[in-house]
């Protein structure tokens, strides 16, 4: 009797452990977690997204594919990933962060790894800064605990008090772990306008002398980008030693927006309503809003920003 209830009791043990394991697994299949099920780096849905889903940013592609597939795929990195995406509004800082947020997480900007932060909206009082900053460490703390390839997006950073900055700054650091936590595979991504009117001035002086825009390389955005982000007093990045301390891994200038790529936006928004394409809706669309310099009218003051709110008074 005795080998027969032992072999049991075996039985059952093993049936409950695969009961358990198949349960666990059904949970990870309905419950987002901090597993490869929920979180893994399509780096051709990436590239394809980019090539086709943003328009006129070609030196923005080119960098922001650069520096997450070499981040991804590298399974011990030194530091996290920061990303400064700089333009005027419109061009798709917010756009090209859920594009990469869509391709890391199965839930994409709905992930609960996923965190954004904007300035006026999360921290509105100079006078609070001291309990911003604490309850900021605390969520970044929190959150790469649960998960270490949480990434979070900072929107307005140049509105962002420099104290605050300072406070994230040891996370975004070298480090191999800061009080028993691990900030390497976490991605900090910060939206700004500062800079905007210098990578605007560059794209002009392209424009003006005939040169097409696609010859425009990154070097010769970098001076006149550091110079007004850095020597700029307004924005909360020249208060701080990110710059210096070299934590911002790659700069990334968005270009204005021409006609021809507001066309595109209108066709794209089409698309995502369901409606069928109409080019010359989208042309008319775009003729009508407000372009600068006003003599040549070449770049759409606020870029495809209203194109979705405009498109159900064209149709
Ligand atoms: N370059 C682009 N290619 C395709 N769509 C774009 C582009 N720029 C903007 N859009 C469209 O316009 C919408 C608004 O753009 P987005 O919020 O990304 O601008 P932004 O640069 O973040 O502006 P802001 O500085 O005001 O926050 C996007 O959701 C997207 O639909």
């Amino acid at each position: 009797i005795e080998p027969i209830s032992t072999s049991i009791a075996v039985g059952m043990a093993a049936a409950l452990t695969g009961f358990l394991a198949s349960y666990q697994n059904i949970f990870y299949y309905f419950h987002e977690c901090c597993r490869p099920e929920w979180i893994s780096f399509n780096s051709s849905g990436l590239k394809v997204d980019l090539e086709q889903k943003l328009f006129g940013q070609h030196i923005a592609s080119r960098i922001v594919l650069k520096a997450l597939t070499g981040f991804m795929n590298n399974a011990q990195p030194k530091k996290p990933l920061v990303l400064s995406l700089h333009g005027s509004t419109g061009t798709g800082k917010n756009f090209v962060s859920q594009i990469i947020a869509e391709n890391i997480y199965k839930e994409g900007m709905d992930s609960s790894f996923v965190h954004v932060f904007t300035s006026e909206l999360h921290f509105p009082h100079a006078s609070k800064i001291d309990t911003y900053k604490s309850q900021l460490q605390q969520w970044i703390k929190g959150n790469v605990t649960n998960c270490g390839r949480s990434m979070f997006i900072f929107d307005e950073m140049d509105k962002m008090h420099p104290g605050l900055i300072d406070s994230i700054k040891p996370y975004l650091e070298y480090y191999d772990k800061v009080d028993g936590v691990c900030y390497r595979k976490a991605i900090f991504i910060f939206l700004s306008n500062a800079g905007g009117e210098s990578i605007t001035q560059i794209a002009l002086d392209f424009w003006r002398a005939g040169q097409d825009r696609q010859t425009i390389d990154l070097k010769d955005l970098e001076v006149p980008l550091s110079l007004s982000v850095f020597n700029n007093k307004q924005s909360g990045l020249w208060h701080t030693s990110l710059i210096d301390k070299n934590l911002v891994d790659y700069f990334v200038p968005f270009l204005p927006l021409e006609h021809k790529h507001i066309v595109q936006c209108a066709l794209a928004e089409m698309e995502a309503k369901g409606m069928v394409k109409n080019h010359e809706v989208a042309d008319q669309l775009a003729r009508d809003l407000v372009y600068f310099p006003k003599a040549e009218r070449v770049f759409s003051v606020k870029g495809c920003k209203t194109i979705e709110s405009k498109l159900d008074y064209y149709t």
